[in-house]
């Protein structure tokens, strides 16, 4: 990235794009949209973009498991990376490998330009695209895009950079990272509307990356996203064992703000407990199925506007 005199960012063309599904193999939308890119990929392909859809974690999409050993949305660290032992590693430390061979290394001028990764969420999300850096004005601009191409439809960007809940990602390994996630959709079921939303943004996306490498300059835009800030687990007594569930007024309430005071969780008796914070935050993975083993009920955020500059084709 360079900046010129008159403020405009100039950024390398993103021709190789992968669309990682599977990544965790009960997230059916993913599965099957990339599933069926493998067969045939008219729809994702475009003139200046060499577009490769890829199934992360087989064994997982086999078995219709989020993950077999350890959840490869998180093994994608330097240490895993780094670690030799071939064959007595986890699958999915060895799959991380691979993929960060094929579609990386993290971290190097050879790594992909830009990986979605497709993920599906048991909570009321609606489409949701995860970004991990504030200052990634390509990625920022193409938030922008897909928000005003899809309108009156809605997605809303969820920024994850916090120091400790930041994790490391299999879309981690590309220059410009981006998580897709949809929902409301059970572990291992498709529902068409999901399926249907993610693939729109998908063409969005590419249809963005296509008018970038043709050499469009975007301008200045403002971006609202929704940064990650607590981890909020649930209720549980000495032994760990949960004692209360999502309250039923904040339970399919993502985004909506969530106020000091406000009814959060119910115990298995009947009583509210409330939301103790200092002030308004805007929860979402609210009782994702998947969360309950990460001792998550929800996560806050809060709602911030970020500034891209003008950017071009370097
Ligand atoms: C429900 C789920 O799997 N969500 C993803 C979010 C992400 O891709 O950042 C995960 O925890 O890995
Ligand atoms: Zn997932």
């Amino acid at each position: 990235m360079s900046s010129s005199y008159n403020n405009t960012v100039h950024i390398n063309e993103a021709r190789r794009v992968a669309i990682f599904g599977g990544t965790h193999g009960n997230e059916m939308s993913g599965v099957t949209l990339v599933s069926l890119w493998m067969k045939n990929s008219t729809e994702i392909q475009r003139k200046r973009v060499e577009t490769k859809p890829f199934i992360t974690n087989p064994k997982a999409v086999e078995k219709c498991t989020r993950y077999v050993d350890t959840d490869l949305n998180r093994a994608f660290t330097p240490e895993n990376l780094s670690t030799p032992g071939g064959g007595h590693l986890p699958y999915e430390v060895q799959r991380a490998q691979d993929i960060n061979r094929m579609f990386g290394p993290k971290g190097s001028p050879d790594a992909y330009d830009v990986i979605f990764d497709l993920h599906n969420t048991t909570s009321n999300m609606g489409c949701t695209l995860i970004l991990e850096s504030s200052n990634d004005y390509f990625n920022l601009q193409m938030m922008n895009y897909i928000k005003k191409a899809i309108a009156p439809a809605s997605c809303l960007v969820l920024l994850n950079e916090h120091p400790l809940l930041k994790y490391s990602t299999s879309r981690s390994v590309a220059k410009h990272p981006v998580g897709l996630e949809v929902g409301p959709q059970p572990q291992g079921v498709l529902r068409s509307n999901i399926f249907e939303a993610m693939r729109v943004i998908l063409k969005h996306a590419l249809d963005f990356i296509e008018l970038f490498n043709e050499g469009m300059e975007f301008s200045p835009c403002t971006v609202e996203v929704f940064r990650v800030l607590e981890r909020i687990d649930y209720p549980r007594d000495a032994n760990g064992n949960i004692i209360a569930m999502v309250h039923p007024t904040l339970q399919d309430c993502d985004w909506e703000p969530l106020n000091p005071g406000d009814p959060m969780f119910q115990t298995f008796d009947g009583k509210t407990i409330h939301y103790q914070g200092s002030c308004t935050v805007y929860p979402t993975f609210i009782n994702e199925a998947a969360y309950y083993e990460k001792q998550q009920a929800f996560v806050t955020t809060r709602r911030e506007t970020l500034v891209a500059s003008s950017i071009r084709k370097a």
